[in-house]
Parts: C-alpha cells; structure tokens; sequence
C-alpha cells in the first residue's frame, strides 16, 4: 500500500473508532435520559399526591372558615364578631385572615378589625358555579407578598402563601389550582407553576411538554401539576449519567477497535497469504482417486497446505480469504503451475492419470481463464484431458456464465466436476443445464453410510440421479470398509477418495504408490 494509502486507511479507521464510541456514548446518553424519567415517575405521582392532600386540606379548611364566618352569630363586623372571627382564625392552620364583606366593600377581618371606611374588592379571576369569589393572587397589606383569596358570600379568607412552601423541590416546579366548575380552566393558587393565571387545557395523568414531563392530578376541584425539567432529572443522576455516556463511549470504542482487529487479521491473511504464493512456500498434496470395483488408481486431488511458523493453515481458512480478497486465481494458478512442475513428467509418462484441481468462481467467470491454463498444458507438453477442474455449486451459481465457462473448458478438454455435490442447492435440472462430466459426492454424505443416519442419508438419492443424467461419481470421504462395500455394490462404475485409500501425500509418495502398485490400492498407506 502506498504512504498516502495508509495515511488515508489509518484516518478512516480512527474516524471509524471515533464515529462508534460517539455513537455509544449517545447511546449511553438516551439509556440514561430514559433511565432518569422512568425512575421519577413513581417519584412524582408520590410527590404529586402529598400535593394534592395538602392542597384538599386548605381548601376544605378555607371553606369551613367561610361558612363558619358566614353563620356568625354577632352582628356584622361588631366587635364581638371580630372576635369571633379571631377564634376562628387562631384555629386554622393555613389561613392568614378572615373577613367580612357586603356590597363588594371589605368592611372588617380578623386582622384589622372594622375597617375605618369600607374598601371596594378588586374583580375576582374567577366566579365558581357555586358563587365562591376566587383571586388567584392578592397583594396583602400587611406585608409585601400576595395571597390567594377565595371568597363566599359575605366572607372571604386569605390563604396562607406559603402553605406550600415546605415541599419545596429542586427538581420540581408545582401549582395548586382550583377548578371553579363548569370544565372552566383551573386556576392557579399556590407555587411557581401558572401562579395567578388558568392553564390553557389541563391534560390529567403523565405526559411530555417539550424539554419537560408532568404529571397532573385533580380531586374535586382541587388540583396539582408538577413539572421536571429532563436535562434537571438528569443532573440529578450526573454520576449515573455519566457513568452510562462514558460506559456507552468505552464499549463504542471496544467495537471499533474489536473491528479493526478483525479487519487487520484478514488484511493480515491476505499479505501473509500473498507473500506466500510469491515466496512460493506453499505446497501440495495428492489424494489418491481410485476406482472403487477395481482398487485401481486413476488418478488424484491436488491440495494446497500452507505452514507457517509450524502453525498449519487449513485452505477452509485461507481459501475463502483468497476469495475475499480477490486473489484466488493466483492460488489457481500457483496449484497449477507447481504440480506441473512436480508431476509434468509423472503425467508424460502416464496419460491416463489425471489430476483434479479445484478452481475458483473467479475463475470461472474469467474468459480468459481457459487459455491461461492451455498455455502452462503446452509448455509443460501435459494434456488437457489429464487436468480435471472441480467447481463448488456456490462457484457456477451465476448460471448464464458457468454454463458459457464450462463449455468452454470442456471443449479444451476438461473434465469438469461439481466438488461437494449436495450441501449447495443445485437443482437437477440445473445440473442438466450447467452440463459437467461429474459429481463428487460430499463427504457428510458419505459418512452417514454405516451408522443409523443411513436412513436419512441421501447417497442413494444423488447416485440415482447421478446415473439418471450419465454423470460420473467420485464418492468423497471414504473411511470405512462398510462405506467402500456400501457403494462397491451399487452397480455403476463409482470412483472414491478417502483415508480408507490414502490421505494427501508428496508427488513423489503418489508417483511411488501407484508405480508400486500397479496403479492398484486398497487400503490407507500413510
Ligand atoms: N474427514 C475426512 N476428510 C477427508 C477424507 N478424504 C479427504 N478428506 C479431505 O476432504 C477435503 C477434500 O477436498 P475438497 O472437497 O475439494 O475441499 C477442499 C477444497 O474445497 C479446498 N481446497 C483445498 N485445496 C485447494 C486449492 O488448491 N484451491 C482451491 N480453490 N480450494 C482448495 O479446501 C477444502 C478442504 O481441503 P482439505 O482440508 O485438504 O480437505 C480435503 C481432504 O483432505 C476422509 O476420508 N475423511
């Protein structure tokens, strides 16, 4: 890779990194914001609830005093009245004054007494259904503050202003209104929340208002709000919050970073792989195919084994990285090109012999791939019909240009066999159309055979087939006497592979088995 190449790899890993522990840090961030708001909900209907109780409290003693006053037994605004009035004051608990009024004029209260000239009372907020004056905020007279008035007949009460003041909260703010009736907007009494004004609507339950959530409740005519701001709810559980953003960030980053190392094992394997293919250190091995009536050799798969730092890589690992990486022709033709130069003169000298390699889907869909292996054929005076190339059914899934390939590779003398037949999902009829020499028949195929699964086993089903559509078999994964016998017996000429015969072995050991034997085995000889 060039150095503005990895310059611009290492960014784009780090940006990676970064845009993954940003985006668990938000994660983090929202599991805490939720976290935060279903943790106080519970919190809040409990606080609200104290409210309203309180609240159910001052109402019901505002009108226990204004009916009290209003059957006053003394004469209006005598001296015994303001003391009657006295008394009851000195009994109430969230009351600051009781007074007269006629005529709309306040003439005398608990505490001022008569008054010297009736003074005329402002207009009420609200008029309630049942008559009762309400006056959300009144400035008092004997200090700087206002109060709520409600009055009734010819009473009225200044509730105390700070009635509320002890549930003081700071992650809540909070009214106390009253409902004058009618479905009438409530109107706002006591704390922060609508102080002096009617909420336009008044949802009841638990609900979101922009950066806020509140709950409203009303008993009778009395009823609470509270509200909490989220980024408040959050504050409160800074440590928790944090702790979240900054586990949500860590493990973002741990992705990122987990990615990257898969990543680079892969780029890894395919530097490692690519040098290599160029050092030429990988090497094959030859598994003997024999025919399976006769015990005679007929020839062999070649495959690749890589070792590296005496650690053996099997091709199931590097192979598909090839794929991946898109240099898997390069090992195609690295497998053909050193077993020509193992075996060209073994395969001069013995032109039934054939050797099966495995190719690639890339392979398959290059049109120049035919010619590439003709011309290595040529130089190495080997014939095409002593190569024999096995496809996966993954590898010849794009139709049109498998079935275009192998015609190709058949007309230049291939053999062409579809390897693993059975664990892809090749339809007969595609088979037919794809139009190979043969099948190898998967090895879980075979290994079913002798064991109870024999039942289930579908062996039987591909070798009707087989035969059906004259296509040749070789039976992969033979390791049993009772599996060689099992398709032994089947009356078709069946080829087969397997330890039962020989595992992979050197060129030279497969050279000396089949000249030793007169192109005859029977058993493993490993
Ligand atoms: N359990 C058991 N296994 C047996 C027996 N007889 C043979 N085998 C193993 O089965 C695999 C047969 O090769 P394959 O189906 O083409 O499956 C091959 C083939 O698909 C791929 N491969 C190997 N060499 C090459 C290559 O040069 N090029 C490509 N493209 N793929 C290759 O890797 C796969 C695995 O290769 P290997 O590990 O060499 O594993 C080989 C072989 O060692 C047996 O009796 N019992």
């Amino acid at each position: 890779m060039s150095a503005a190449g990895a310059f611009r790899t290492f960014w784009l890993q780090a940006l990676l990194v970064a845009a993954l522990v940003i985006a668990g840090a938000s994660l983090g961030r929202w599991v805490g914001k939720w976290a935060a708001i279903e943790s106080d909900r519970g919190h809040m209907l409990a606080f609200a609830n104290q409210l309203l109780k309180r609240g159910e409290k001052v109402f019901a003693e505002a009108d226990s005093v204004l009916a009290q006053a209003n059957g006053s037994p003394f004469a209006f605004c005598s001296s015994q009245e303001v003391a009657f009035l006295r008394d009851i004051l000195f009994t109430s608990r969230y009351l600051k004054d009781v007074g007269r009024v006629s005529d709309g004029k306040f003439h005398c209260s608990a505490v001022f007494g008569p008054a010297q000239t009736p003074a005329p009372l402002p207009s009420p907020d609200e008029t309630a259904i049942d008559g009762s004056l309400i006056y959300a905020l009144v400035p008092l007279a004997v200090s700087k503050s206002s109060a709520p008035i409600i009055g009734h007949l010819n009473a009225n009460v200044v509730l105390d202003p700070t009635a509320f003041d002890s549930f003081a909260d700071p992650a809540y703010v909070f009214g106390i209104l009253l409902e004058p009736g009618d479905g009438r907007n409530p109107v706002g009494m006591f704390g922060v929340l609508y102080q002096g004004i009617q909420p336009a609507g008044f949802p009841q339950g638990l609900g979101r208002d922009g950066d806020s959530i509140f709950r409203n409740l009303c008993s009778g005519r009395v009823c609470v709000a509270v509200h909490a701001k989220v980024a408040d709810l959050e504050a409160a559980m800074s440590t928790s919050l944090f702790a979240l953003i900054g586990l949500g960030g860590a493990l973002g980053g741990a992705m990122g970073c987990i990615l990257l190392l898969l990543q680079r094992k892969g780029v890894t394997m395919k530097a490692r792989l690519s040098n290599a293919l160029k050092k030429g250190v990988l090497e094959l091995e030859y598994q003997p195919i024999v025919n399976l009536h006769t015990g005679a050799v007929v020839g062999a798969e070649a495959l690749l084994r890589w070792t590296e730092n005496n650690e053996v890589i099997s091709p199931d690992v590097f192979i598909p990285v090839a794929e991946e990486a898109d240099i898997v022709q390069q090992v195609t033709l690295y497998v053909i090109d050193r077993l020509l130069l193992e075996m060209a003169g073994f395969l001069q000298s013995h032109p039934d012999f054939r050797l099966n390699v495995n190719i690639s889907a890339n392979d398959l869909c290059d049109p120049g791939f035919g010619a590439k292996i003709a011309a290595r054929l040529e130089a190495a005076s080997v014939l095409p019909t002593q190569l024999a190339l096995e496809i996966t059914e993954r590898s010849s899934a794009n139709a049109s240009e498998a079935i275009e390939a192998i015609r190709s590779l058949r007309s230049r003398g291939h053999s062409i066999y579809i390897d693993d037949f059975g664990t892809g999902y090749s339809s007969l009829s595609y088979l037919g159309q794809l139009n190979v020499d043969g099948i190898k028949i998967d090895k879980s195929f075979t290994q079913k055979v002798g064991t109870d699964a024999i039942g289930v086993s579908i062996a039987p089903q591909i070798v009707d087939m087989a035969r059906a559509h004259d296509l040749a078999i070789v039976v992969e994964g033979i390791e049993t006497e009772r599996q060689r016998e099992y398709f032994a017996n089947l009356k078709m000429e069946i080829n087969a592979q397997g330890w039962l015969f020989g595992k992979p072995v050197s060129a030279s050991k497969i050279a000396d088995l089949f000249s030793a034997r007169g192109g005859s085995v029977r058993s493993a000889t490993r």
